[in-house]
């Protein structure tokens, strides 16, 4: 799935009318009717009081229409048409008579004290003051309403995107309206899928209008949101003859004492990547674990006792994944210098100590061979690129570093973002919070060292690997809850049924 500017939404919705064709009003019913429906099955309950806030543009238009299909449906709506503005827009009239005719509960006015009022007495908001049109900050009456939005116990709605938020650039005023439910207009907005602005979006849901499809393909985008369907297109398969040395051997580096744990993880997630074969070197003290842990995988026992002392592939390993719990004790940091000084290396995955490595030894970033993917949670990756303003120059800076390796890059997180060397951005779409626990990460590792071992590019295996984790996250979760999953759980529930 695309995600677009709202200058490039805009000009999708214009191309959507000319070629459908469909009339601007009708696009809006369509828009108006697929919110009322999601808004319905989140909040059956018809008695309490929802107030809809209206601005004059096209999103306080579908403000208006929404609030006739759920008065239509049986729905307590009461709707202020906020007069913020000395003219509004068409559609917005059009709905505004459309209200009027059928005698709803409707206030027309510019007075805070009057909105205040409402806003008190009211169960559940919907925000249909701005949309995607916002062109600059939230100032005087729509500010204050907002404010006092914020402030109220009710459950807030926002129609495609909250009052104060933009799209796809950060916020100048530090403030939006705080929805806990965000219902948008068939295009993921960049927006939804930062951190910081999780306040103001809350839970965020796509609804379809019927946006031309054409219309959609003909834009380029730089920005991805990766769905099921994506992933199913990029898939590995097998085929009748194959036997396992068709589909790779992937060479583990990781675990030092006391971090025999990461080392089992990682190999045990590898193990269900379909990789033909899987062998991890830990440090020699550790091998017996190994062994135990994962039968199907082959052990290394490094020279060192504790620590990993020298990464020495052969052409039989068709991937790499160093780093997890490995340290970042001399010994090993010139192991990994000197391997990646090498002349012929398998495609690299890096994380963890790795990473911490690379942090303080910036000067080796520049010899990882091309495709090389890099994992690391927010902490790893500052140290690694630096600090960050705002969640959107976080995602410059991982485009940086990704072109800079001629790699990829995984900053992992709610919403895992995944930046190729072409300036291309990929957010996922599965994962839960219970999957912020030890060992998340080091699974990951294994998952994607399998699948790049099998054969996927190095972005096709960040995805599938990304999305495959997530989604097995969300299995466990479903199995089990948020707080009691733990790593182990996500193994258990890794699966290519999609
Ligand atoms: N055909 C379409 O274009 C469709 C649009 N839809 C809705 O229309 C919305 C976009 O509509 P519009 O482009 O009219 O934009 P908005 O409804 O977001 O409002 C734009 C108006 O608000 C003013 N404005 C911008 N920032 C302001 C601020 N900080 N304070 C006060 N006024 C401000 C602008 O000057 C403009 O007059 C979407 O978010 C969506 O809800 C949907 O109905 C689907 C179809
Ligand atoms: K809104």
């Amino acid at each position: 799935m695309k995600i677009f500017p709202a200058k490039t939404i805009k000009e999708i919705d214009a191309l959507t009318i000319k070629n459908t064709p469909i009339r601007s009003i009708d696009l809006m019913e369509n828009a108006s009717r697929a919110f009322t429906l999601k808004f319905m099955s989140l909040i059956p309950d018809k008695k309490s009081k929802i107030l809809i806030l209206c601005g004059q543009g096209n999103n306080g238009g579908d403000g208006l229409a929404i609030a006739r299909l759920l008065l239509f449906y049986g729905y307590h709506v009461k709707v202020v048409n906020i007069k913020h503005s000395s003219s509004s827009t068409e559609d917005h009239q059009i709905n505004l008579k459309k209200l009027k005719s059928i005698g709803a509960p409707l206030l027309e006015t510019n007075q805070i004290k009057q909105i205040q009022k409402e806003i008190i007495s009211s169960k559940v908001i919907i925000d249909g003051m701005l949309g995607s049109g916002l062109d600059r900050p939230l100032k005087g009456l729509l500010k204050d309403i907002v404010e006092c939005a914020n402030q109220s116990s009710a459950i807030k709605f926002a129609i495609d995107i909250s009052t104060g938020l933009y799209c796809d650039s950060p916020m100048e005023s530090n403030i939006a309206f705080k929805a806990d439910h965000t219902i948008t207009f068939q295009i993921p907005k960049l927006a939804f899928l930062l951190p910081e602005n999780f306040i103001w979006v809350g839970q965020w849901e796509i609804v379809n209008i019927g946006l031309h499809k054409t219309a959609i393909d003909n834009f380029i985008s730089n920005n991805y949101y990766v769905d099921s369907n994506f992933i199913q297109n990029i898939s590995p398969s097998r085929s009748k003859f194959d036997h396992k040395g068709t589909h790779g051997h992937a060479l583990l580096v990781a675990g030092e004492k006391g971090k025999a744990g990461a080392a089992i993880l990682c190999t045990q997630a590898c193990l269900k990547s379909g990789a033909g074969l899987v062998t991890t070197q830990v440090p020699s003290k550790l091998a017996d674990f190994i062994q135990l842990s994962a039968p199907e995988a082959m052990v290394i026992p490094d020279e060192g006792i504790n620590i990993i002392s020298s990464i020495e592939p052969s052409d039989k390993h068709s991937a790499l994944g160093i780093g997890p719990g490995i340290g970042k004790d001399a010994i090993t940091v010139r192991a990994l210098k000197d391997l990646l000084s090498r002349d012929k290396l398998p495609p690299l995955i890096l994380d963890a100590d790795a990473l911490n490595i690379l942090s303080e030894h910036q000067e080796i970033l520049d010899s990882l061979p091309e495709g090389s993917i890099l994992t690391p949670h927010p902490k790893e990756f500052e140290r690694l690129a630096g600090a960050w303003n705002n969640d959107f120059e976080k995602l410059e800076l991982q485009k940086k570093l990704a072109k800079r390796i001629n790699g990829i890059v995984i900053v992992k997180g709610a919403h895992t973002s995944i930046a190729n060397s072409n300036g291309e951005l990929f957010f996922n779409s599965t994962g839960n919070p219970g999957m912020a626990k030890g060992g998340s990460g080091d699974i990951l590792t294994g998952l994607i060292t399998g699948l790049r071992a099998k054969g996927s590019s190095a972005l096709d295996a960040a995805l599938l690997g990304v999305y495959l984790h997530g989604l097995a996250g969300d299995l466990a979760k479903q199995n089990l809850n948020e707080e009691s999953m733990n790593a182990g759980d996500i193994i258990d529930f890794l699966s290519f049924n999609l």
